[in-house]
């Protein structure tokens, strides 16, 4: 079965990725968790190849992360969920993207069968592209010089994709997810290359908002990871609608009013709201401004989030948001 996304279509296997025999297909392979600046590096190798070819690129990633199958207990959290993985890789201009199953039989491929394995799902498989450091293959024993050698014998040109540096550290899934729950927003967002953004759907709270001068939008937290709790400088939109609200937003699991289980994200929006329960959000994080805080009581917490509202404004103000007079 496949769909599609734009111009991207998306293949549930490597295998039903149904391209005309004599297509040269370019692959790009990995998790791409996060699509940061360094897999946006190995997606380019693979649009130049079919550019220069005539040929198709395509993404082969994988779902879920293999630490979910080897080390159950504690799963990599990711950065992006599906939904939003697919929308980032459809935003690059691929051909297709297949979000390959990693099951225990496609774990056990042998390392050196990996190539080959490949080929026979796609035969007309012309390159691929991967980080220079990635691992393949039973127990990670395959890397790339493996994979070059492989290259040789079955015709498939094998590009190892340099590692991108940032502040003599290599960017990488782990270190952004670091970044963003320890509060470093803005180093995760240098090196995602885009704004760390996540979608809800606006449920109804306590109603206590309105009565302290700060109504919020309250969207139930989809991602796995979860980002430091606190509060941050947001822009808000319709997912299918352009337009972004700036706002202040806190997100965690409110210990001064009531204290949840699961963390919620809860934006007040700086400018008239348009949105109501029901509304399916886009919300994009700008700046981490402090630590979710237990107040005293609710006057305490009233006074903060002015005080919040003020150190928002601030920001916009600062940053290229606050100069266009909208947050797109
Ligand atoms: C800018 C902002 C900052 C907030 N900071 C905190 C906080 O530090 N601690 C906390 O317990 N709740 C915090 N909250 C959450 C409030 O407790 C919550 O929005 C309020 O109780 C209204 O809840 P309701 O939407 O269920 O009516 C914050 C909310 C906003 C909008
Ligand atoms: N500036 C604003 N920012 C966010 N929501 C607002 C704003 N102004 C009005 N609202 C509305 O108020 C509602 C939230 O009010 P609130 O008292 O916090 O109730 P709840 O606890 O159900 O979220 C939102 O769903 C939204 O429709």
């Amino acid at each position: 079965m496949n769909t599609k996304m734009g111009r991207t279509l998306q293949y549930e296997t490597l295998k039903s990725a149904n391209y005309a025999a004599d297509c040269p297909v370019h692959l790009a392979i990995g998790m791409f968790d996060g699509l940061h600046r360094g897999h946006q590096l190995v997606i380019e190798s693979a649009k130049k190849a079919a550019s220069a070819s005539g040929g198709v690129c395509g993404a082969l990633t994988f779902w879920p992360h293999p630490s979910r199958l080897f080390r159950p207990d504690d799963p990599a959290r990711m950065i992006l969920n599906p939904e939003l993985k697919r929308l980032e890789l459809a935003k690059l201009g691929l051909d297709f993207i297949v979000e390959e199953p990693f099951t225990r039989e496609f774990a056990a491929i042998e390392a050196a069968q990996f190539l080959a394995h490949l080929k026979s799902e796609v035969p007309s498989l012309s390159s691929v592209h991967a980080g220079e450091n990635w691992r393949f293959g039973k127990g990670r024993t395959g890397d790339m010089t493996e994979l070059q050698r492989q290259g040789e014998t079955t015709g498939v040109d094998v590009n190892a994709v340099p590692c991108l540096d940032s502040g003599s550290e290599r960017v990488s899934s782990t270190r952004i997810r670091n970044l963003l729950t320890t509060g470093n927003l803005c180093e995760a967002n240098e090196l995602l290359g885009y704004h760390y953004y996540s979608i809800g759907t606006v449920t109804q709270g306590k109603r206590m908002g309105r009565t302290i001068d700060a109504p919020t939008l309250n969207l139930p937290f989809e991602g796995d990871l979860k980002p430091a709790y606190g509060v941050y400088a947001v822009s808000v939109s319709d997912v299918s609608l352009g337009h972004e609200y700036k706002a202040v937003a806190n997100f965690g699991l409110r210990p001064t009013v009531e204290m949840t289980n699961k963390p919620l994200l809860e934006a007040y929006l700086l400018e008239k709201c348009p949105f109501d329960y029901g509304h399916r959000l886009k919300v994009v994080w700008h700046a981490f401004l402090r630590q979710e805080q237990k107040f005293a009581g609710v006057d305490e917490l009233k006074r903060q989030i002015a005080k919040d509202v003020e150190e928002a404004k601030a920001f916009f103000g600062r940053s290229d948001l606050g100069r266009e007079g909208g947050a797109s």
